[in-house]
């Protein structure tokens, strides 16, 4: 979506937020930003989590940075994510780096139907190296999964990245909201975790295997 240059905010610092319980509206609040090539569905993403509405054909490339906040409930803790959504074309690059150090964590997306959108993921996860803290936490989107007919990148070649580099990975789609919402959930549930809010009788949170458990649920992932 095309937005001004830059808007609204300048980066900050710091692990996840917690607030006192006299704050109303959330206990918790982290950054999120969504990364990948242009025209990947970084936007379409966000705006179906965000209002559970997919945006029409028409692409029209975001400009610099935005983001829009949402709260969600982990185990009845509100978890405010503050997601931003970055310009995926090259020249906007130099301004996104600024944005990645106070990231908790960063979607990293590519188009299923886009080889070089997946070739580049790893040139994405150098600069996420270079500009990002050590201990963010990346999880590997392959989005449009809706579009069979036009897949051009494997399921299993989207695992076998994601082993290599640690990090969990699913398909996803922005149009039919397929694992949209599972994505930022186990986001909202890693900076529960980090922020040491788990009960004492709760086991240990571990994303990689709460995102594999949850693609094993009979209604996840009807299109890989
Ligand atoms: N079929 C299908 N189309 C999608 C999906 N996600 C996005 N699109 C389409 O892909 C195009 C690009 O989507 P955007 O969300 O604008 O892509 P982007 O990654 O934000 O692109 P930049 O802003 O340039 O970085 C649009 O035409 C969308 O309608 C999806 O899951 N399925």
């Amino acid at each position: 979506m095309r937005r001004p240059f830059g808007t609204t905010a300048t980066p900050g610092s710091g692990a996840p937020q917690r607030f006192s319980p006299s704050s109303p509206s959330y206990d918790l609040a982290g950054k999120v930003m969504l990364l990948g090539d242009s025209g990947v569905g970084k936007t379409c993403f966000l705006i179906h989590f965000k209002d559970g509405a997919f945006l029409s054909k028409t692409f029209i490339a975001t400009v610099g940075i935005d983001f829009r906040n949402k709260v969600v409930t982990v185990d009845g803790m509100k978890v405010k994510l503050q997601i931003w959504d970055t310009a995926g074309q090259e020249r906007f690059r130099s301004v996104t780096h600024a944005y990645y150090r106070d990231a908790q964590a960063l979607l990293l997306l590519y188009d299923i139907t886009n080889k070089s959108s997946f070739d580049n993921i790893r040139a994405w996860l150098t600069e996420i190296h270079e500009y990002a803290q050590k201990d963010v936490v990346i999880m590997l989107l392959g989005n449009k999964a809706d579009v069979s007919r036009e897949r051009v990148v494997r399921s299993e070649d989207g695992e076998t990245l994601a082993r290599e580099y640690g990090v969990p990975f699913m398909e996803t789609s922005a149009k039919t909201g397929m694992n949209v919402e599972l994505a930022f959930l186990a986001i909202a549930r890693e900076l529960k975790h980090r922020a040491g809010q788990q009960q004492a009788n709760e086991p240990s949170f571990q994303i990689h295997d709460y995102v594999e458990s949850q693609k094993k649920q009979p209604n996840c992932c009807p299109f890989v």
